[in-house]
């Protein structure tokens, strides 16, 4: 078995709704972000010979998903009032709305998903939330 690691960043604002602490306020992170890939194979031939992928396209791929999350509003889908969701739109912030919890345990299955929806082999991402807090989603 094989394994390829990158890293990269966001930073953005979340709230989560049903907390009942001081995160349940608007607050915000600088997410870390962790990926890692694993396959049992080697590429066969060209620039991706005897590489799991090549590190520039892996790296490439991180970071644009994090950079599609980077300085907006993450906010759980249904859990602002519309009408606050067209008010700050009007005022021009970008938000991101997501059809989950914008817990670090989700936000690594989410970004995971994303990579391995690119077609690559993601086994595991980890998403810190502080530098010594991290969430892990392992794919199956
Ligand atoms: N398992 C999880 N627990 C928590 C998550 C999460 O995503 N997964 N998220 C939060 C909040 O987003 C919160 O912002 C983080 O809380 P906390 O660790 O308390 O934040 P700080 O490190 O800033 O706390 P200090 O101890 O005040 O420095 C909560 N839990
Ligand atoms: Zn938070």
């Amino acid at each position: 078995m094989y394994g390829l690691k990158t890293e990269w960043h966001f930073d953005s604002a979340h709230f989560l709704a049903d907390y009942h602490g001081k995160c349940e306020n608007l607050h915000g992170h600088r997410w870390r972000v962790v990926a890692y890939l694993r396959t049992d194979a080697l590429g066969a031939a060209g620039t991706e010979r005897d590489m799991v992928m090549d590190f520039g396209a892996f790296k490439r791929a991180v970071r644009e998903e994090c950079d599609a999350l980077d300085h907006t509003f993450l906010v759980e889908e249904g859990t602002l009032a519309p009408a606050t969701v067209a008010a700050l739109e009007a005022e021009g912030f970008s938000l991101t709305v997501l059809p989950f919890r914008t817990t670090a345990e989700n936000l690594a299955r989410h970004i995971c998903g994303r990579l391995r929806d690119r077609g690559l082999p993601c086994a595991q991402v980890d998403v810190y939330e502080t530098p010594l807090n991290c969430a892990t989603y392992l794919a199956d």
